[in-house]
């Protein structure tokens, strides 16, 4: 796990390795040049590629110069610097950076207004204009540089961030920015990347070391964290001699209408391929024979009982409710029914849906429960947002109101606490953008949670599954079915385990 902090924390991060390390702020910055040097040169492997480093007069510039040094000694042998002259100041790190590169043959352009850069045609963009020092929105000059560099349909590498974009905070969708294919990032990702609207910005990054104190970093208080394989194997228990199905507790999953069965059988399946002792579904009759037909492991649980103070329903370990349920009368008196047991709930789908137009109903959801909208879901239930920044925002607040986990669903999956800590899930990907995958999520979470798992990690560790299955199926395929992703947990969960 990953602490993910602010621009503030970096830069004491930064002040204490230089006195640590008994290092000067240059040494530092050559070190981070070099780690993007390693990176780029993975990436861009011909020697003879044309690249034309932008520089601004920042530290961010500086690093650019330093960039451009590292690789003409590596042989790469076409790089010209653009020396971006917008304002007049220019930090120290900046001034020694530029006095080096000036001591060897170099080409450089000063670039005092965008028809400065008339002979960018081809090639490679470094983009070291401005970083994480971005104070507001690109205006003037700054802006129709962007506009001019977007034009060119160049590929753009930038410089720790992209120019423009801001490393936290809201992301207006009017904001331009120099639109990187990739960006190298230094020792932590910006929380911004992984937001749905940093796409405007870049395709890819990639994170590099650039020798901060870990340590120090670590102690931070950060609400933001990055999950990673490590914390999900040391979550997953291994199975123990003389277990039995007992042990590995009972699911049950309240879902289905005619209509949408599947997901309600999709859901099932995930709950028993992901090690629930027993699974038990409850749908309307007339899906029966096809869930005999498709997973005869799984019991069945007539739902007209739920009504008759419990129906046995409060017997079960784990109990999720709301994919394909429907949002009619009925599927209302079975949500209204189940929230009288006053048991923590895996609530999502249809359920979501209800709760977002009955108010009283979204009242008495018990502590503990596990809430998981997709964008839709999470605004009709807590209001329309215009950016992720505020979306998230809300659900910190909303998770320690209700003492919730909120899994707020994307291609980085929002994990919040009931303390309003975020997990930030790094697995999954655009080929698991298929009708059903929801579905498998819940049915992770209710085995994982059925299992013993407290729902804060069961849903963690569930995100963190279901995109790493989805990764693998990846491999060889444009799209992985939601069938596939649910077969596929035992051999990822089996890999994870100690
Ligand atoms: N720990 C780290 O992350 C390290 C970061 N370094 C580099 O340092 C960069 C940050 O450097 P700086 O703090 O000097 O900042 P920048 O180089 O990002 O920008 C600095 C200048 O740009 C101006 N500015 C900000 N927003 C503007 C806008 N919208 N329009 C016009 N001017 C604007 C500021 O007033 C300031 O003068 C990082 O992005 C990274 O490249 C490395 O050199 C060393 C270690
Ligand atoms: N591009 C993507 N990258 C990573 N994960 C994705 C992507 N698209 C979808 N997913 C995952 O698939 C699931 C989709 O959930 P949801 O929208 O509720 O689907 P459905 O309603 O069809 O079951 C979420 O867990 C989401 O994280």
């Amino acid at each position: 796990m990953q602490n993910l902090i602010n621009q503030e924390q970096m830069r004491s991060a930064d002040v204490f390795t230089i006195k640590e390390q008994e290092i000067s702020s240059i040494e530092l910055m050559e070190t981070a040049s070099a780690a993007f040097v390693k990176e780029f040169v993975r990436e861009i492997t011909d020697e003879n590629t044309p690249i034309a480093v932008l520089c601004g007069k920042g530290n961010n510039g500086g690093d650019g110069l330093a960039i451009a040094r590292i690789l003409n000694d590596k042989g790469y042998n076409l790089v010209s610097v653009y020396l971006i002259d917008f304002s007049a100041q220019e930090t120290e790190e900046y001034k020694v950076n530029l006095n080096r590169l000036k001591d060897q043959w170099f080409p450089l352009t000063t670039v005092k207004s965008v028809a400065d850069l008339k002979n960018l045609k081809s090639g490679v963009i470094i983009d070291a204009v401005l970083g994480a020092g971005l104070n507001k929105k690109l205006s003037g000059l700054y802006l129709e540089l962007a506009q001019f560099v977007n034009g060119l349909n160049l590929h753009v590498i930038a410089v720790d961030v992209p120019t423009g974009f801001p490393a936290e905070g809201k992301l207006d969708k009017d904001n331009v920015y120099i639109k990187a294919e990739l960006v190298i990032c230094f020792q932590r990702p910006k929380i911004n990347f992984f937001f749905p609207e940093s796409a405007a910005a870049l395709n890819r990054f990639i994170v590099t070391p650039i020798g901060l104190s870990e340590e120090f970093i670590e102690r931070f208080d950060s609400p933001y964290k990055l999950s990673d394989a490590g914390d999900i194997s040391d979550l997953i228990k291994p199975r123990k001699p003389f277990t039995h199905k007992g042990t590995y507790g009972h699911a049950l999953i309240v879902a289905g209408q005619r209509e949408t069965m599947g997901a309600a059988i999709l859901a099932a399946r995930a709950c028993l391929y992901s090690g629930a002792g027993l699974t038990t579904l409850s749908i309307p009759e007339s899906g029966l024979t096809a869930l005999n037909a498709t997973l005869p492991e799984v019991m069945y649980k007539d739902r007209t009982a739920l009504s008759q103070s419990g129906g046995g329903f409060e017997n079960f370990s784990a109990i999720a409710v709301g994919p394909g349920l429907g949002t009619g009368a009925e599927s209302l008196d079975i949500l209204t029914s189940l929230l009288k047991l006053k048991l923590p709930l895996i609530i999502d789908a249809d359920a979501l849906n209800l709760l977002g137009e009955y108010e009283e109903l979204f009242k008495q959801v018990p502590e503990g429960s596990v809430l998981t909208p997709h964008i839709k879901e999470f605004d009709h239930l807590f209001g329309v947002h215009d950016s992720w920044w505020d979306r998230l925002q809300t659900a910190r607040a909303q998770a320690v109101q209700r003492k919730c986990v909120i899994v707020l669903k994307n291609q980085y999956t929002f994990i919040i606490d009931q303390y309003g800590g975020v997990k930030i899930n790094p697995t999954g990907n655009p080929a698991m953008a298929q009708g059903g995958m929801g579905d498998v999520l819940t049915g992770i979470i209710a085995s994982l949670s059925a299992q013993g798992y407290p729902a804060d990690q069961a849903a963690s560790a569930a995100c963190y599954l279901h995109g790493l299955s989805g990764d693998k199926l990846a491999v060889s395929k444009i799209a992985v079915t939601a069938s596939a992703v649910a077969g596929y947990i035992p051999e990822v969960l089996k890999e994870l385990i100690k």
